[in-house]
């Protein structure tokens, strides 16, 4: 059993690898090219200069003394060493060598290729210094003092003609392992070149087959010689035709035709380029930049639980059912089964009436269950989908909290294969509730202030910190209280995006917001023409495309990160910005969800001008923590229930039609603290992930214009407007007793802070504020901002 446990736990292994780091990489790379030119001159000099310098080898001591070769004694020395005491001639492969080392170290390349060059390059080395040993001690500057002991060691006890096949052999070894030759491509060399000869005097009648076979070699070639770029285009050359075998039929009948049989060969596999360069060079690998990153433990998070285990209260229990059934009983309804789930927070009753019973009458009897069992929260599900029962949520006396320790931990959250998993918390059932994001695709979030929003939002990042590199997504944050997401600034250069010029990457100010819409927008164009391009549909096709080395960096390819909107406080936003705001957001919830970007909008106010029906279509996934009115849950759930929550992270979760009810986990400020300080503590991107410049179209938005300038009555006139929620002038003209100009330009400069609505005919404008204290709030903020 205990071994079991073991295999499905993950435990984090600890890798231990050797890694240089980018400078040491280029200082090494040179050295190495430097030093494979040195050898290379001094040998090349050897050979003009060895019978001068003879006498003087092996005095290195002796400064005064001069030798002939280029690099003097350290020439004449290290020459000798390796080519009249080593391998001779082939002493040069060696130098080679050492420069194609310098050369990978320096730009990097994978060091896969690099291994393999040594091999063989060392074994064709000795070969030929082996080989030179055949002519005899003359040679030795040819075959150096190895090979020729080598060469005689062999003929010892072989003979000559012993030693001479034992090199044919590793000839053939060389030439089919290393250069893939295959005796039908000698054959075919050999053939073709025969068709030539013999096409100078017949027509050429078979020249398919000799393309194909020069095809055929051609390709080969390039893969041996060339050290391929690490990325190419899957623009792969059309496959050359099956080669045709033909048999002559001839009959031994006389005056019978012939008759020529074509039998089309096995089409020959190539092996794609792209496949090469994997083979080659690994697949792409977008976490490199930050190989050593490690993911943060899950000792940073605290467990919050009092009482480990939920524990059932029977008496709790049973005075529960007794209520519920002596209530509905009341009520002429009969109950034939009754069976309880204790989940963290709620506890649900699901009840089968008796037959006969109508589900409506039940539902309606809502308000005087809950009296009779006089608790706040109970939310009654008629019928449960799927189930045929009806469910009565209650709440429990003594809530547990979800620590978000025990949801990240979970095998549930730990397996999930998710593009952006989220482990939101608990559900009645005490499972643990884990949601993709990419697949939400986007998601609207809101509750009265004070009933777990920010927590969710930070269980949200919490969630995805777990789970994903930083190389795999980016945070957009959009934070006007400016205090929610302070945190997550430690973590700018890891996982944060952020505008070109821009000093802080939390978004707190309304313009740089629209600027920051914008700019997501002309990325989502770009992203789609790089769909486009690569003939892919999402962003995860793209991607493995891309890390499969099929498209090309040079042609603007690259890997995508997935990038996550935040935006905390929608309504503040909506207010200052209306339109501005409201048409980039739409296009993004709109188009996004393909090329991976995500939209997480929170708001305290649900209300219908804050969630506009167009943004609201786009956000299917919605979850509303406890709000004070049926409206307000109807207008984010479509759907009563979430003014029945008891807060604390009670929220409920809807992705269509069906709604779960979640205990929030609770992540508590200094945890976050924690973890962003041992991300960002961490070696980091040198600079947030930048997204395209945007600027306003006029050198700013209208929010922009001068506050100095506006009327000495424009707080009044806002006022009037607000309280009327009527945008007219007519009205400003009689309340304050106006001019028709005077109200007109006021009305104007409202429109440019966006508390009323453009001009629409011959109807009043729209009234963008709801209340005084929404209009007070968003003049204050502009102070503030001037
Ligand atoms: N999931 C949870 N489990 C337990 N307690 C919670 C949970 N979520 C929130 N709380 C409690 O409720 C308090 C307020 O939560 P939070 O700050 O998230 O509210 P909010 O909706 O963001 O409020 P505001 O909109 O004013 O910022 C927390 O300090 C915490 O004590």
């Amino acid at each position: 059993m205990a071994k079991k446990k073991k295999s499905t736990t993950k435990t984090p292994r600890k890798k231990i690898s050797f890694s240089l780091s980018k400078q040491q990489k280029i200082l090494l790379g040179s050295f190495l090219f430097l030093l494979g030119l040195a050898l290379l001159f001094s040998f090349v000099s050897y050979f003009f200069t060895w019978q001068a310098d003879q006498s003087e080898l092996g005095v290195l001591a002796e400064r005064e003394l001069q030798t002939k070769n280029w690099l003097n004694k350290f020439g004449a020395n290290v020459a000798h060493f390796f080519i009249y005491d080593g391998f001779g001639i082939s002493a040069f492969i060696f130098a080679f060598l050492v420069t194609l080392t310098g050369i990978y170290y320096f730009f990097d390349y994978a060091k896969k290729q690099l291994a393999k060059f040594w091999f063989w390059g060392l074994l064709l080395m000795l070969w030929i210094s082996v080989f030179f040993g055949f002519f005899g001690e003359k040679t030795t500057l040819f075959s150096g003092i190895i090979g020729f002991e080598t060469n005689d060691l062999m003929q010892d006890y072989l003979g000559l003609v012993g030693a001479m096949l034992v090199m044919i052999f590793i000839l053939i070894v060389y030439l089919v392992v290393r250069l893939k030759l295959t005796p039908e491509m000698a054959i075919d060399a050999f053939k073709s070149s025969k068709k030539q000869i013999a096409s100078e005097f017949v027509s050429d009648e078979n020249k398919t087959d000799h393309k194909t076979s020069t095809a055929n070699s051609e390709i080969e070639d390039e893969d041996e010689e060339n050290i391929p770029e690490p990325f190419i285009e899957e623009k792969v050359s059309p496959p050359p035709p099956p080669p045709v075998e033909k048999i002559i039929l001839k009959s031994d009948v006389e005056g019978d035709v012939e008759m020529e049989v074509e039998q089309a060969a096995d089409e020959e596999e190539i092996e794609n380029l792209s496949d090469k360069l994997v083979k080659d060079f690994g697949e792409f690998d977008p976490k490199l930049e930050l190989s050593n990153y490690k993911f943060p433990s899950i000792e940073l998070l605290r467990d919050h639980t009092v009482g480990a285990a939920i524990t059932i209260d029977q008496e709790e229990l049973e005075e529960n059912k007794n209520r519920i059934v002596e209530t509905l009983s009341n009520y002429k309804i009969g109950i034939a089964n009754i069976k309880a789930t204790v989940g963290p927070t709620v506890t649900l009753y699901e009840i089968v009436p008796d037959a006969g019973i109508r589900i409506s009458k039940i539902k309606n009897l809502e308000d005087d269950i809950a009296l009779s069992l006089s608790a706040l929260g109970i939310r009654i599900i008629a019928p449960i989908p799927g189930r045929g029962t009806i469910g009565i949520e209650v709440p429990n006396k003594n809530a547990k909290i979800v620590s978000m320790r025990s949801v990240i931990a979970s095998a549930k959250f730990q397996n999930a294969e998710m593009e952006l998993p989220i482990a939101f918390g608990k559900t009645i059932s005490n499972e643990t509730f884990v949601v993709d994001l990419a697949k939400m695709p986007h998601m609207l979030m809101a509750g009265a202030t004070g009933q777990g929003k920010s927590v969710g939002l930070n269980a949200v990042l919490t969630s995805l910190l777990y789970k994903k590199h930083p190389a795999e997504v980016k945070f957009v944050l959009v934070d006007p209280k400016k205090v929610e997401l302070t945190l997550f600034n430690k973590i700018e250069r890891h996982y944060l995006a952020k505008l070109p010029d821009t000093e802080e990457a939390i978004i707190t100010d309304t313009a740089k917001v629209i600027n920051t819409l914008n700019s997501l927008c002309i990325e989502m164009d770009a992203r789609y023409d790089l769909l486009k391009d690569a003939m892919v549909r999402n962003i995860k096709e793209y991607n493995t495309k891309f890390k499969n080395r099929k498209l090309n960096p040079n042609e603007g390819h690259r890997f995508l990160p997935y990038i996550v909107l935040v935006i905390d406080e929608f309504a503040d936003l909506i207010m200052t910005a209306g339109k501005e705001v409201e048409t980039p957001i739409a296009r993004l919830a709109q188009l996004a969800r393909a090329i991976g970007i995500h939209l997480i909008i929170a708001t305290q106010r649900p209300s219908v001008n804050v969630i506009t029906g167009i943004i609201k279509a786009n956000f299917p996934a919605r979850i509303a923590f406890r709000v004070t009115s049926k409206i307000d849950s109807r207008t984010i759930l479509d759907n009563s229930g979430a003014d029945q929550l008891i807060g604390r992270g009670d929220m409920l979760y809807t992705q269509g039609n069906e709604l779960t009810r979640i205990q929030c986990a609770f992540v508590d400020t200094p945890e976050v603290a924690d973890i962003t300080e041992f991300i960002g503590s961490q070696k980091a991107y040198p600079d947030a992930h930048l997204l395209p410049e945007y600027e306003g179209e006029e050198g700013g938005t209208t929010l922009d214009i001068d506050i100095e300038e506006r009327d000495k009555l424009f707080r009044e006139a806002a006022e009037v407007l607000v309280i009327a929620q009527q945008g007219s002038a007519s009205l400003l003209q009689r309340k304050l007793k106006l001019g028709y100009n005077r109200a007109g330009r006021i009305i104007d400069q409202m429109e440019a802070a966006g508390i009323v609505g453009p001009f629409e005919g011959s109807k009043a404008r729209q009234v963008l504020v709801p209340t005084i204290d929404a209009l007070n709030q968003l003049l204050d903020n502009e102070q503030n901002d001037n």
